[in-house]
């Protein structure tokens, strides 16, 4: 008979996942995921369940990655938060499987590992898409998402300025307290963008929040929310303007308001980039998609387990 499943609690997550282990894993997967060899992964488009009567959804979001043997799903509801609500917007639970005997080995807190695998992949996209000299960083939406794309960012690379927005002047004040460098807080979307090499959409918008217009050409933008077919962070200009690059093209196209709504092009899949079939066009007003993907949740919740398993 298989051991019951190890607990791991979200303080224990936080301590064991960091971006320097996770940063190399999450490439190599991409770059595995965007050669489309079903012997090496497996991940369908996330199945979504409504839940109408509260603004949300529950995602189911299983992967296999063969060659590794890890088999994973991850379980998470996602909401549509009224300004001033105090419910969170996003709860998971990671489970880690033995593929060969069919148990669970790990039920794991998912909180942890969404906001440091979304935050890590962005800064992938940034590493490989962001203007050369990139100095300023504007962080829209001040909550979750936002500190671990704040914390990444930081500890990847070396922006001059750091700025934050946040639809509440309060929330983003709140955010530049809590983080170890120094903030700005803008007021309006329009000043915090303007002359920013990066920006990050973290938002639980789904309206447009971030207008072409006033992007710089040539900056990088990684969109994080918005991730329903009817919801928007990002305008039709910008989409039109920018190479839009994404996680998954199959959940990008079925899932992402901001691509289906106007009409953009997807130019490439980061795991293309990382194997060097479609360039990097660093140059250009670039936009990274992300959806999130069941791979993603799969090499995190290995790297916890490997790490939970040295220290017992
Ligand atoms: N791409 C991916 O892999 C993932 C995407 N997400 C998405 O990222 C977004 C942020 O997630 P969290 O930081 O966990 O949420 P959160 O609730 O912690 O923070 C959301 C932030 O957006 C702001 N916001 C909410 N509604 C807004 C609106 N209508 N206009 C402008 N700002 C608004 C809030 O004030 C807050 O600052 C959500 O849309 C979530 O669904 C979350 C996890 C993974
Ligand atoms: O990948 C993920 O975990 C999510 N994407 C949108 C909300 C949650």
């Amino acid at each position: 008979m298989a051991e019951p499943p190890v607990l791991i609690r979200q303080d224990e997550v936080e301590g064991l996942l960091h971006y320097k282990d996770l940063i190399p894993r999450l490439e190599v997967a991409l770059g595995k995921f965007s050669k489309l060899d079903s012997a090496e992964v497996i991940q369908p488009v996330r199945t979504t369940v409504p839940l109408q009567k509260y603004n949300g959804f529950l995602g189911l979001m299983p992967a296999y990655l063969v060659h590794e043997d890890i088999l994973c799903t991850k379980l998470v509801c996602f909401y549509k938060r009224e300004s001033g609500s105090t419910l969170p917007s996003t709860q998971a639970t990671v489970l880690l499987f033995d593929p060969e005997y069919g148990n669970v080995k790990a039920v794991m807190d998912g909180e942890v590992i969404t906001a440091k695998r979304t935050a890590a992949v962005s800064a992938i996209s940034a590493k490989l898409l962001m203007p050369a000299k990139s100095e300023v960083l504007t962080i829209l939406g001040a909550g979750h998402q936002a500190l671990s794309h704040y914390n990444v960012f930081t500890e990847t690379f070396s922006f001059k300025e750091v700025r934050v927005w946040s639809r509440r002047k309060e929330t983003a004040e709140r955010f530049a307290q809590s983080t170890q460098g120094h903030v700005t807080v803008w007021e309006s979307v329009e000043e915090a963008v303007n002359g920013a090499d990066v920006i990050v959409t973290v938002t639980g918008a789904s309206e447009p929040v971030l207008f072409g217009q006033w992007v710089k050409p040539g900056a990088h933008v990684a969109a994080v929310g918005a991730c329903r077919p009817d919801w928007r962070e990002l305008d039709d200009v910008l989409m039109r303007q920018a190479k839009v690059y994404v996680d998954s093209r199959e959940g990008a196209v079925a899932e992402s308001g901001d691509i289906i709504l106007s009409g953009a092009k997807v130019f490439a899949e980061l795991g293309e980039v990382l194997n060097g079939t479609r360039p990097a066009l660093r140059e250009k007003t670039t936009v990274f998609k992300s959806l999130g993907m069941g791979i993603q949740d799969a090499v995190s919740a290995k790297l916890v387990f490997e790490q939970w398993k040295n220290k017992h």
